[in-house]
């Protein structure tokens, strides 16, 4: 097919979509999901694939809150879950299980996970960096476990105190603990382009320590643009990586948004396949051992590029910007989500 007529055949599919979003915007609410889901499948033909459905995993009860320094009350945090809970989101992370000692922040983890209001379509899960993390963990009935390793030695020795190696194999424990309780384990790696201490990070490191925690039986492996650093060249060529020997539908991608480039680089690895994009309510967090690193990409921001694209989610955004304004209200300090900012202008 000669060039000219692709290109045709490109943009009569692309208006056809787009009649079909404006469309859909007329229709009552029962139909407007499944138009949007066939426009969404038209678009793929002409923008690369794009998933039908997305998972969101929540992490701003964690990844939000364990960079602030004064710590925010439990019930607070608690209030937190639970309004992202009624937003419909169905995998939360809701603190972690670390040492007090690196993060007094999180040092609250039991009376949190004890606190919530557990809905029954939601997984709650917890960062464990180690075995005595995880016996916390399951004593306090998280759903779901999350070890975390890095694709850089430099970050590991500040975020952890141990080289990859040793990571690893703490994470190998709590895989076969967590195989015994029948608890499934997601596997994060840190600093998939970039570290705040070595710089640029190759592909090829982030392939073979995902393939690790693969291997060892994670049920989903959380690619961290710890830094924000990523544009979706780079963000494509590590997935390609990544993805020769973990499949896409195991992969999510984790993207802070220290240079504004979060939804752009879940943009580009919606269309390499992949549908599960972790977020944190109100753009909360960073990384106490990264210094610079903002905050994760706001789960505002994420559901309205969603919604555009007409992905589904089962997520209601008005009901993720309401838990975005109490917990900036009880931080004292304003939303970095552009969403919620645009339409409190409203
Ligand atoms: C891993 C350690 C514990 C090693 O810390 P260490 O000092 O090397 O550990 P240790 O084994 O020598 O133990 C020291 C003390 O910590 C206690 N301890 C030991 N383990 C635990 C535990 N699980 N829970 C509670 N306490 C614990 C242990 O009992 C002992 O207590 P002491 O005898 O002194 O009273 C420490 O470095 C740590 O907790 N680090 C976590 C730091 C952290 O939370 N960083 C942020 C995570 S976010 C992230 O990494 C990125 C991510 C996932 O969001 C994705 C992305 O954006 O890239």
């Amino acid at each position: 097919m000669c060039q000219e007529s692709q290109f045709y055949i490109y943009d009569f599919v692309s208006q056809k979509s787009l009649a079909s979003f404006k469309m859909a915007s007329k229709m009552k609410n029962w139909i407007r999901p499944k138009i949007l889901q066939n426009a969404a499948r038209c678009l793929s033909t002409t923008y690369g694939s794009l998933p039908t459905s997305v998972k969101i995993v929540e992490v701003g009860p964690r990844d939000g809150l364990q960079n602030i320094k004064d710590v925010v009350p439990t019930e607070t945090k608690v209030k937190l879950v639970d309004l992202l809970s009624e937003a419909g989101l169905s995998s939360i992370e809701v603190t972690s299980f670390v040492s007090p000692k690196w993060v007094p922040q999180m040092g609250d983890h039991t009376d949190v996970m004890k606190g919530i209001t557990r809905h029954k379509n939601t997984t709650y899960a917890a960062l464990t960096p180690n075995i005595q993390g995880y016996n916390g963990a399951v004593s306090a009935k998280a759903d779901e476990i999350a070890v975390f390793v890095a694709a850089s030695e430099s970050f590991s020795k500040k975020n952890i105190n141990c080289d990859i190696a040793e990571s690893l194999r703490r994470s190998s424990e709590v895989m076969e603990a967590a195989k015994r309780d029948k608890i499934p384990v997601r596997g994060y790696v840190s600093c998939v382009v970039g570290c705040p201490y070595e710089g640029k990070i190759h592909p090829i490191k982030v392939a073979e320590v995902s393939k690790q925690l693969y291997d060892m039986g994670c049920c989903e492996i959380s690619l961290g643009d710890t830094i924000g650093v990523a544009t979706p060249i780079a963000m494509s060529e590590m997935l390609e990586e990544v993805a020769k020997c973990v499949p896409l539908n195991k992969l999510a991608v984790h993207c802070h948004d220290t240079y504004g480039q979060a939804i752009s680089n879940i943009y580009a690895a919606l269309q390499m396949g992949v549908s599960v994009v972790d977020s944190s309510v109100a753009g909360l967090g960073g990384c106490p051992y990264a210094k610079g690193a903002s905050g994760n990409v706001a789960t505002e921001d994420v559901l309205y590029l969603l919604n555009g694209l007409g992905i589904e989610t089962g997520v209601s955004l008005e009901k993720v910007m309401k838990a975005g304004t109490y917990i900036c209200q009880e931080l004292g300090r304003n939303t970095s989500s552009k969403v919620a900012q645009a339409k409190s202008k409203l």
